[in-house]
């Protein structure tokens, strides 16, 4: 196994051992800092994923921005590409299919582009302070995002999602990873300087 499949291998372990309590807080902890910020209460259309393998939840998140009537959407996997992600309309009673890694995903035709959206919220493996992300291992979201990198776009804006516990020292940059504005854990917001 390579460093980046040990890493993940390790930090996947540790948040899959969280409780359902710590998870519970922890999710909480995330929309009570983000009801405080203006990026967060500017944007309109937000991307937000269904947590998977102990990944921080987005669902308490998700029932204040339906209330504060914001467009949501979750990934799906580009059937077409089958390397990138497209992102579909998420309602309160959307209906979903499991995806090939058995994570659901909306039954609809209403898509937006990945331009369009104003904030996206990304789940992640491991963090460093750097903005630095390590993911599944796909590259989905590296690929979907990669006009960031070429492109100086005010919006969409990325933040990573995530437990302390998954911060480490540092994560094996690559040229294709896409630029962080925001780590955003239970205990912290990392703000990263580019
Ligand atoms: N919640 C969530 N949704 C997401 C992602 C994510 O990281 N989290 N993705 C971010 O890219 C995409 C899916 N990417 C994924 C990549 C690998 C595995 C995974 O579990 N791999 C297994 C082996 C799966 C198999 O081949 O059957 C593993 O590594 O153990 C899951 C999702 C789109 N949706
Ligand atoms: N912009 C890109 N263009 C082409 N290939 C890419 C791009 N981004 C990532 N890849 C490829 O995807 C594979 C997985 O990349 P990596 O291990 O960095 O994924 P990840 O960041 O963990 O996953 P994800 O983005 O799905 O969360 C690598 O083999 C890499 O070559």
């Amino acid at each position: 196994m390579n460093s980046k499949d040990q890493l993940r291998k390790h930090i996947r372990s540790l948040r899959r051992q969280l409780t359902p309590y710590q998870q519970q807080l922890a999710s909480e902890s995330l929309v009570n800092q983000l009801r405080v910020n203006d990026v967060y209460q500017q944007s309109e259309s937000i991307a937000l994923y269904l947590a998977n393998d102990g990944e921080i939840s987005v669902q308490p998140l998700a029932q204040y921005a339906w209330q504060q009537g914001k467009k949501l959407y979750l990934p799906v996997l580009n059937a077409e590409t089958g390397v990138s992600l497209i992102f579909k309309r998420w309602l309160p009673d959307s209906e979903f299919e499991p995806n090939r890694f058995k994570i659901p995903e909306p039954v609809t035709d209403e898509t937006i582009e990945a331009r369009a959206l104003d904030l996206v919220c990304l789940p992640l493996v491991a963090f460093d302070n750097q903005g630095g992300r390590l993911g599944m291992g796909g590259g989905f979201y590296d690929r979907t995002f990669s006009f960031t990198l070429a492109e100086s776009c005010a919006t969409p804006i990325l933040w990573g999602m995530a437990h302390e516990c998954q911060e480490v020292e540092a994560v094996p940059k690559e040229d294709w990873d896409i630029p962080l504005s925001s780590i955003i854990t239970d205990q912290r917001w990392y703000e990263v300087k580019n």
